[in-house]
């Protein structure tokens, strides 16, 4: 398997100064450059060069995905792969892969309409990762996190993965609630990319960053409560890959997951199985709700009082 790990994400908002200041804020990534510099929209979450580029756009949603490739024979391997199963595969230009801080990049149009590169050769950062908030994030042989996209086409997405970029299928989640969910890996993080079957839309789901313990998942379920960040989905624990997270919202719609204790998947163990619900927690938030008020129930309330409610 060529694909080595998520590499780094593009961020299109109509508000990128509130999305680079939320990300500071709240998940406690670093800016490359000083505040009013291009390179401010530029964050790190440890020693690459950069993980989100946040970019100016219409609507909110990832604008490129990143894999990284473990070398350049890899790059030439896969290149000629998709080329051979009808890929149009673009060159990157020697100012693209400068931008991109990487020796060699290729892209295409990838499933959910995501532009997708793959790159070898990515720039090593010279100054240590400081995150503004002490924050400590999981990446390494895991890559960024992960990427959750919407699609009517979401089978078509999971094949591509599978049969021509070489992940594998991790799992499946039927969520009573919320739809249909294909994980795919291609290193020993759960998912790196996850794909949701959805009738109408196409798009960006969430985005996973993983921190390194359950205080650190606490510290920012915190952080979004004093911003008033409206939640996606309240504190819980998958099934499937273990992580306790919980989900809030972007400044560009789509959400972001933190969580921490993700399991380890080791590929020559691996076994695939079908889920129907989460440990516990992870429920859906309406907009609007707090997701704590609707927790209020009859406890501690008197069989007068009780009976008065209904
Ligand atoms: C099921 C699942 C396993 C691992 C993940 O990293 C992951 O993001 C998911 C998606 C499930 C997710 C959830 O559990 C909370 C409620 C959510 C956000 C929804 O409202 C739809 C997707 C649901
Ligand atoms: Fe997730």
């Amino acid at each position: 398997m060529s694909v080595r790990s998520l590499g780094y994400l593009g961020i299109g908002t109509p508000d990128p100064d509130g999305w680079v200041a939320y990300a500071h804020d709240v998940i406690g990534a670093m800016s490359v450059g000083p505040p009013g510099s291009a390179e401010e929209r530029l964050l790190r979450l440890d020693e690459h060069p950069y993980r989100f580029s946040v970019e100016a756009a219409e609507t909110g949603g990832v604008t490129y995905i990143g894999w990284e490739v473990g070398d350049p024979a890899g790059l030439e391997r896969l290149t000629a792969r998709l080329r051979a199963h009808g890929v149009e595969v673009h060159e990157a230009a020697p100012e693209e892969c400068a931008a991109r801080q990487v020796d060699r990049m290729v892209w295409f149009d990838g499933p959910c309409s995501v532009r997708t590169e793959l790159f070898t050769g990515r720039r090593v950062a010279a100054t240590p990762f400081v995150s503004p908030l002490g924050v400590t994030f999981v990446t390494g042989d895991q890559g960024m996190g992960h990427v959750v996209l919407m699609s009517p086409r979401a089978m078509e997405a999971v094949d591509f993965y599978r049969d021509v970029l070489g992940f594998r299928l991790s799992d499946v989640t039927h969520l009573p609630m919320g739809g249909t969910f294909y994980f795919m890996g291609c290193n020993p993080r759960h998912h790196s990319v996850a794909f949701v079957a959805s009738r109408k839309r196409e798009g960006t789901h969430h985005i996973l960053c993983e921190v390194s313990s359950a205080d650190e998942v606490g510290r920012a379920h915190d952080r979004a409560r004093e911003h008033k960040v409206p939640l996606m989905a309240t504190l819980g624990r998958h099934s499937n890959d273990l992580m306790f997270s919980f989900y809030m919202r972007s400044p560009a719609g789509f959400g972001i997951e933190v969580g921490a204790e993700g399991r380890r998947v080791d590929d020559e163990t691996w076994v695939s199985r079908v889920y129907t619900a989460d440990v516990w927690g992870h429920h859906a938030v309406a907009d609007g709700d707090d997701g704590y008020a609707g927790t209020v129930g009859t406890i501690g309330t008197t069989s007068t009082e009780r009976t008065a409610t209904r």
